[in-house]
């Protein structure tokens, strides 16, 4: 079989920070945000070169080791070979290990990008066979599926195959984002580790009603969002491993303020009654007197990962 015909490139991408679980949708629900890495990527004629700039230029590698690089590398298998060579360059602007999906905006991003450097890449691997592979490899689709689609996800693994699957919707007009980033990295897999194999049925049961009320909150009524935010899955088992973050969550709660932890944390993630930075006020008045975190005003993206230039 011949291999894919390769465009030359560069093909540029924007995959967008993410959201995780929003309380209650634990390992399920996600959103896009407007914060963006970018992406370029090009055929070579031999060898990889990885330029580096921006949130981790100074840690991560320049080799097949770095993860925008497997994932492409595992997209191009899938589209049927390998190109001569590689040449990527990454500005990125998304905090990293911070709950707001950069991992997945890596992996996406790679994807993202490989297929627009083949040939009719799009329908060789359509956003069904991306999201599946986007999630073997960064392990959580509840991430990688608003990176991918956009707008407001519910992610899930098929019965059969196991393979991930999402369904997309609009946001609700009246959903505005606020987050609270924290100075302090946390990761993933550790804060997993705190989860407990079990939980009482009662509160299983009480979850999954916030979560089903969370789907009409994001997409048709904000105004419950504060109840609809509720979750008794996973943020009080990881409160050790970021008692400022709860914390906040605490205190913004009690005000009426309907605030979670963003994905794995440590971001606090806080809906504003109103868009933009008149929206913040009240957040950053209870955030005050901390400087650990700085709050930013954002909104939904209802693009996902977008080829902007190829
Ligand atoms: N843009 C990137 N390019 C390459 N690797 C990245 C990039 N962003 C994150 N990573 C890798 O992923 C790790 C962070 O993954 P982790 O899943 O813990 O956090 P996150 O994706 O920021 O948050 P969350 O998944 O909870 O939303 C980083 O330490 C780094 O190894
Ligand atoms: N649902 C995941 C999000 C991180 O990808 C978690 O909370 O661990």
């Amino acid at each position: 079989m011949s291999g894919p015909v390769f465009r030359g490139g560069p093909v540029t991408v924007r995959p967008p920070a993410t959201t995780a679980n929003i309380g209650p949708g634990y390992d399920a629900l996600g959103a896009a945000l407007t914060w963006y890495d970018e992406v370029e990527l090009a055929v070579a004629d031999t060898g990889l070169t990885v330029e580096l700039d921006g949130e981790g230029a100074a840690d991560l590698p320049r080799d097949e080791g770095h993860l925008l690089v497997r994932a492409a590398r595992a997209a191009f298998d899938r589209l049927g070979g390998q190109p001569p060579g590689l040449r990527l360059r990454c500005v990125n602007t998304i905090p990293q290990a911070r709950g707001l999906g950069s991992s997945s905006a890596a992996v996406v991003g790679g994807i993202v990008a490989a297929r627009a450097l083949v040939e009719g890449g799009d329908e060789l691997l359509d956003d069904e066979a991306a999201l599946a592979l986007a999630a073997e490899i960064e392990g959580h689709p509840d991430n990688v599926a608003p990176c991918l689609l956009g707008g407001v996800t519910i992610a899930w693994a098929d019965d059969v195959t196991g393979r991930a699957r999402a369904a997309r919707m609009e946001p609700a007009a009246g959903v505005h984002p606020v987050i609270c980033v924290p100075a302090l990295r946390g990761y993933t897999a550790a804060s997993r580790g705190l989860l407990p194999a079990d939980v009482p049925h009662a509160e299983a049961a009480a979850n999954a009603g916030r979560a089903a009320l969370l789907v009409r909150a994001l997409t048709a009524a904000p105004e419950l969002l504060l109840p609809a935010t509720r979750d008794w899955l996973h943020q009080n088992y990881r409160r050790p491993s970021m008692p400022q973050s709860l914390d906040l969550v605490d205190a913004l709660r009690a005000e009426g303020i309907p605030a979670v932890v963003s994905g794995a944390g440590p971001t606090v993630l806080a809906f504003s009654a109103m868009p933009g930075t008149e929206g913040v006020e009240a957040i950053a008045t209870k955030v005050a007197g901390s400087d650990t975190f700085a709050v930013t005003a954002l909104d939904v993206s209802t693009a996902g990962a977008a080829v902007i230039q190829r």
